[in-house]
């Protein structure tokens, strides 16, 4: 199956999915120079529950932190969307080194990492149901630059021992995404896609200008965790990212001047 690896990585994988040469497709290159500040948009509204923390589990291709999503108490409201947004889960994509890892890039620079917070509109009955709609799936995009450790980062790294291989899953409470979110939430926004097949068409992006902070040293766990399942051959779980795609088109819009 699809992966990240020569053989079956992102240049293959519209052998599986066509939608890959699709007309809005994620991640892209955002230019800040050719993105229109709409004052129109609103400030993003999060409202995130650490009761509905559930678990974190190693999927093959990232972690995963997944929340309770049969309720409105972890949610996302305004900045570009419509109506309300339950979070779903979030879950990272990184490099092999400090220099690449993060999927968008601005103006050509890469980060070390992104933060995506996965969350679906509650117009349709299920995340399934909204991941085929246009309007049904807004990600929160935050990039890692490296300085400082991230303590809220670490509460996080410090449960890799029970996931380092695919398949592994361990209960992950009370903890608050928020404290993941940088201190400006300006934005920027568009129309796109997954970045992972099934790369289905149905992200409004909200990628937030302002990075988070991580060590080096806290890189090198997310490196520590696996592709691979026990008692496969290791191989280490890096350079998990899709590489900008085409814009077609489409107009970023900027929350800020
Ligand atoms: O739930 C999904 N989560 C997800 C998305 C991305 S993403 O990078 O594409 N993203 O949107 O941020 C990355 C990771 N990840 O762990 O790396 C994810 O686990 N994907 C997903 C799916 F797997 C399906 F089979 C499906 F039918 C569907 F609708 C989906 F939306
Ligand atoms: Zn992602």
């Amino acid at each position: 199956s699809w992966g990240y690896a020569a053989d079956n990585g992102p240049d293959k994988w519209a052998d599986n999915f066509p939608i890959a040469n699709g007309p809005r497709q994620s991640p892209i290159d955002i230019l800040p120079g050719a993105s229109a500040y709409d004052a129109a948009l609103k400030p993003l509204k999060l409202k995130y529950d650490p009761s509905t923390c559930q678990e974190i589990l190693n999927n093959g291709h990232s972690f995963q932190v997944t929340f309770v999503d049969d309720n409105d108490k972890s949610t996302l409201k305004e900045g570009p969307i419509s109506g309300t947004y339950r979070l779903k889960q979030f879950h990272f994509h990184w490099g092999a080194s400090d220099d690449k890892g993060s999927e968008h890039t601005v103006a050509g620079t890469k980060y070390p990492a992104e933060l995506h917070l996965v969350h679906w509109n509650t117009k349709y009955p299920s995340f399934g149901d909204a991941a085929s709609k246009p309007d049904g799936l807004a990600v929160v995009g935050v990039f890692l630059k490296i300085g400082d450790a991230n303590a809220s980062l670490q509460k996080v790294l410090d449960s890799f021992g029970a996931i380092k291989a695919k398949g592994k899953q361990t209960t992950f409470a009370d903890f608050d995404p928020s404290t993941l979110l940088p201190g400006c939430l300006d934005y920027w926004t568009y129309d796109g896609s997954l970045t992972t097949p099934p790369l289905l068409e149905s992200v409004t992006w909200i990628v937030c200008k302002e990075p988070i902070s991580v060590s080096a040293e806290q890189m090198a766990k997310f490196r520590g965790l696996l592709f691979s399942a026990e008692g496969e051959a290791e191989c280490c779980m890096m350079d998990n990212y899709r590489p900008p795609q085409p814009l077609k088109g489409r107009a970023v819009r900027a929350s800020f001047k």
